[in-house]
């Protein structure tokens, strides 16, 4: 057990800092306290020292120096039962700190401001806040340590039950938290110094020596991928505006780990997209998609690419979802797990929320923008592997008409290519070997995850259906051989789309030649593993 007779403040965010002082010093705690953060307290009526008139040294530096000072360490450092620390303290004046509060510069929120400067974000490396949370943690068989506001009532309610005493388990509980605290704000720090040293081309090695991985748990989950797996859902500290970690989740039951699996499936393929889209994914796959004047129109067809397997999907949109699309979704027993979308219209809103079977159960998240320029997806892609795991950038490549190269001596007619051209698009986004069948900007069939490409073909044409005479086809991959394309011809399909690179192209070519069937090349490769 501590008990705690003196503590020390020094907090950046100074939410709930008054109450919390004022308690403590009712329970008769000594407090000291750094320039700003004492003057706050101060203010507001409550007695609290400056840590200067304790350590006899002013604050100076612009504030780079206020507690490094050995009689602020040596407080926090020192063994409380070890004869020859007892000593020293006692000849250098040092007093036990039993407790330390800390929050640090907003390193983070600074260097997600747009256009911040190096020397303002540098001036928020906070150093003297670290070095007092790693002396208190280390030391914390004696020292209680604080570093956020949400822990100031427990820390007060132990205080109050036992006496101004802190029991092991809290004191162990806080110094994990400490340290897990400075190894993040660490982690921020050198991601953005090494971003700079790339952005300025000062480096040519595109990926850090080290990689430290840093996330605050924003949730725990009821479950994992399966009900006897657990999980929880870790947020970066600047995740971005419009990703999904910062969407705001205005309706339904608590998400779960494969809700978000295929919810970030979805908006990653709603973010390919300009033109009104919708898209149903279901375990992790695109089952329907399309591109339409409307929202509503773009719902309807891509429901109807594959209306089985759309049941109990989750939905994406790039717009805010409007009433005809909201009383689209509710109709004919239709139901979904979540969707997520720029915003909702009021009316649509009070639709789905108010409906029979929808209303409370259905997720409902914003996350502002969705659209190529929302940088959702800007940052790398982290696999983990047996003992480590792999870093890629985003696959970022989005190709249009002009990067399609017309192969054949048939050209496909401008219809065909605006098909073309979102069937691979929508591809880029299905398992490989991933094929993808449409008519203009709808999908019709999707085949996915097949470990040869003529099986995923004939998945494609078999989810196609009747709807496969006419339609365009898109592979994420070459096809080694001309059965491929072959099989898809002999179903009526009419214009193919692959990034070509084969040994085999000719021959594949040739295949097509010969029905004057058009193929486009667009030397993009689409895997997804
Ligand atoms: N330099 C130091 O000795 C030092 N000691 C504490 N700080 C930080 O200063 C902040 C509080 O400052 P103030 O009380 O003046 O508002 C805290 O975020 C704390 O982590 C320091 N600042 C930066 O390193």
């Amino acid at each position: 057990m501590v008990r705690v007779k003196r503590a020390l403040i020094s907090v950046s965010d100074k939410t709930g800092i008054v109450d919390f002082a004022r308690d403590l010093v009712a329970l008769g705690v000594e407090v000291l306290s750094t320039g700003g953060t004492c003057r706050t307290i101060n203010e507001a009526g409550v007695p609290v020292t400056e840590i200067s008139s304790y350590t006899g040294f002013p604050e100076m530096l612009s504030g780079r120096v206020k507690t490094l000072h050995p009689k602020v360490h040596g407080g926090l450092l020192g063994l409380r039962d070890d004869p020859e620390h007892r000593a020293a303290m006692e000849q250098h004046g040092i007093e036990n700190i039993d407790l330390l509060v800390v929050n640090l510069y907003p390193f983070e929120k600074t260097v997600a401001r747009p256009g911040v400067s190096r020397a303002e974000a540098v001036e928020q490396i906070d150093i003297g806040g670290p070095a007092m949370l790693r002396s208190a943690a280390k030391n914390h068989r004696s020292v209680g340590v604080v570093t956020a506001p949400e822990d100031y009532p427990r820390v007060l309610a132990a205080l109050r039950e036992q006496d101004r005493e802190l029991p092991p388990s809290l004191l162990r509980e806080l110094a994990v938290a400490a340290f897990q605290r400075t190894a993040r704000y660490d982690a921020a720090i050198a991601e953005w110094l090494f971003a700079q040293e790339l952005a300025d081309g000062a480096t040519q090695e595109r990926f850090p020596r080290g990689f430290t991985l840093a996330g605050t748990r924003a949730q725990t989950l009821r479950y994992g991928e399966n009900p006897h797996q657990e999980a929880a859902l870790y947020r970066f500290a600047t995740p971005g505006a419009h990703s999904l970690t910062s969407a705001q989740v205005l309706n339904g039951k608590a998400l779960s780990y494969n809700n978000y699996v295929d919810l970030d499936a979805a908006l990653r393929l709603a973010s390919d997209f300009e033109a009104p889209f919708a898209c149903v994914v279901k375990h992790n796959n695109p089952c329907g998609a399309a591109s339409a004047a409307t929202l509503g129109e773009a719902i309807a067809q891509a429901w109807a690419g594959d209306p089985v397997s759309a049941f109990g999907s989750v939905l994406a949109f790039n717009r805010s979802v409007d009433l005809p699309t909201a009383k689209f979704l509710t109709a004919d027993r239709r139901f979904v797990e979540a969707i997520v979308a720029p915003g909702f219209d009021e009316d649509a809103f009070e639709h789905l929320t108010t409906v029979p079977k929808w209303g409370k159960n259905v997720r409902l998240l914003t996350v502002g923008e969705v659209g190529p320029k929302s940088g959702a997806y800007l940052a790398g892609e982290l696999k983990p592997i047996s003992g480590g795991f792999l870093v890629q950038d985003a696959d970022q490549s989005r190709e249009q008409r002009e990067q399609c190269e017309v192969v054949t001596r048939a050209e496909p007619t401008s219809e065909q290519l605006d098909g073309l051209v979102f069937a691979n698009l929508v591809a880029k986004h299905v398992k490989s070997n991933a094929i993808v069948i449409a008519k203009g900007t709808r999908v019709l069939g999707v085949g996915a995850g097949q470990m040869s490409r003529i099986d995923s073909v004939q998945l494609a044409i078999a989810k196609a259906g009747d709807q496969v005479q006419g339609a365009v086809l898109a592979s994420d991959a070459f096809f080694p051989f001309p059965d491929g394309p072959e099989t898809a011809m002999d179903a009526g399909i009419t214009a193919i789309l692959q990034p070509g690179g084969s040994v085999k192209d000719k021959a594949v070519i040739d295949a097509c030649d010969e029905r004057g069937v058009p193929m486009v090349f667009t030397g993009a490769r689409h895997f997804r593993h």
